[in-house]
């Protein structure tokens, strides 16, 4: 072998060597703390289906393929650099987004929920406005209603209120209907349910202090671990200290897509390395990190696999258990995506009756002229619509407010 050959192995070794070091450099893996006792395993064991309600497993021997499953990414995951390696810019940790402030954010978006209801008030305040209602009238806002997926029951309710109102007072002219409108289109949104998020730390099983613990579930492709992202953002925004798990496990991207959404704005993010990794060991992780860095609020995405009901239950009651050893959960959120009518209030029956959901994120109403699914599904779950997502961009998800929707609505 002559230097000629030997040329591509003398060159090639050290561009490897770097680059080796810059990808090992960007990534901290960081054990979570140990449990103690009786704790659940870390999700630290190798192979499939070793689920943290079996035992933990005897310590496997030191050395790369002892590594753990579950890593805490750090939030802005700064290139570790030794002294002679130099770091290139692209790869230097991007500057912290300050997110919007969560307060008024349905009111700054009310030209897209203006788009979500604009058949719905335009339509209904065209009817209520003409100078004598006839039965073909009433007919036409009861159809209007159930197109706009109002729901049959909340449909009668407007319906006989607007009724009862026409017979006593009349309707004057078009303010007054607007005005007769809109208290009785509140009155469905029910302004009167707490719509707060449970996100205020609360105690420990052995009395200190533990994160709030927000659990989020729905179907796949309604805009989960968007959501999360985003929920973090307002979180951050109303200076609060966020940790995120990423326990839908099953989609491989969507660790890395809940990661990025993170590291935007200063938040560590506890994940599997491993694809199809147990949801509930990241879960028990994610609660775990949150408890040792003090942080006020633990985001969890789940995996939204609705296979049937027993695996769905089984799943996210195994991650509901494992969560409730360290922490209470202060807010189950279920996501839907208000395009989907019918068969989102399906999907909602299901996970409210396996999950004990205590509040709902409806995304996409910036897609769709159906904003009337919010009365539907709060009636379908009895559970308030508490966030909506309005748009793709990192701060358009916004604290419901039934105001600011029923004015959106009847926005002309
Ligand atoms: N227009 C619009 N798009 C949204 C909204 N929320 C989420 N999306 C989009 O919906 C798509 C799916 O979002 P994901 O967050 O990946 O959905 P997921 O439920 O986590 O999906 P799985 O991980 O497969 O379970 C993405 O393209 C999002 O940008 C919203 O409020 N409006």
């Amino acid at each position: 072998m002559d230097l000629n050959d030997l040329l591509p192995y003398l060159i090639g070794a050290p561009v490897l060597v770097v680059a080796a070091a810059v990808v090992l450099g960007r990534r901290r893996r960081t054990d979570v703390p140990a449990p103690r006792d009786g704790d659940e395993p870390t999700g630290t064991t190798t192979g499939t289906g070793t689920a943290v309600d079996e035992p933990p497993a005897a310590a496997p021997a030191a050395g790369p393929a002892a590594a753990p499953d579950v890593a805490v990414e750090p939030a802005t995951g700064p290139p570790v650099a030794s002294d002679d390696l130099v770091v290139p810019d692209e790869l230097a940790a991007p500057p912290l987004e300050t997110p919007e402030p969560s307060t008024g954010r349905l009111r700054r978006l009310r030209e897209r929920l203006a788009r979500s209801g604009s058949p719905l008030g335009t339509r209904l305040l065209g009817v209520l406005s003409r100078d004598h209602l006839t039965e073909d009238d009433w007919d036409e806002l009861e159809e209007t209603l159930l197109l706009a997926d109002v729901g049959a029951g909340p449909t009668d309710e407007l319906i006989d209120a607007l009724r009862t109102r026409v017979r006593v007072d009349g309707l004057r002219d078009g303010e007054q209907a607007r005005a007769v409108l809109r208290e009785q289109l509140l009155a469905l949104v029910d302004p009167s349910l707490d719509r707060s998020l449970g996100t205020t730390p609360t105690t420990g099983a052995d009395g200190q202090r533990v994160p709030a613990v927000v659990l989020v579930v729905g179907v796949n492709g309604t805009g989960k671990t968007t959501t999360v992202g985003k929920l973090a953002r307002v979180l951050v925004a109303d200076g609060r200290s966020v940790v995120l798990g990423a326990a839908d496990t099953f989609r491989a991207a969507a660790a890395d897509q809940l990661q990025t959404w993170g590291s935007r704005v200063g938040v560590p993010t506890v994940r599997s390395d491993r694809d199809g990794a147990d949801p509930a060991a990241v879960a028990f992780d994610a609660v775990r990190t949150g408890v040792s860095d003090g942080a006020d609020v633990v985001l969890v995405d789940t995996a939204g696999r609705l296979q049937n009901k027993a695996g769905l239950m089984d799943e996210l009651g195994k991650i509901t258990r494992v969560i409730t050893r360290t922490a209470p959960l202060t807010e189950v959120l279920l996501v839907l995506d208000a395009t989907t009518g019918q068969n989102g209030l399906n999907q909602a029956r299901v996970f409210g009756e396996v999950a004990g959901v205590t509040g709902i994120v409806l995304t996409k109403l910036d897609g769709t002229a159906k904003g009337g699914i919010v009365v539907a599904v709060q009636r379908e779950l009895g559970v308030p619509v508490k966030l909506v997502g309005l748009g793709e961009g990192p701060d358009d998800l916004a604290p419901f407010d039934p105001e600011a929707f029923v004015d959106g609505l009847l926005q002309s």
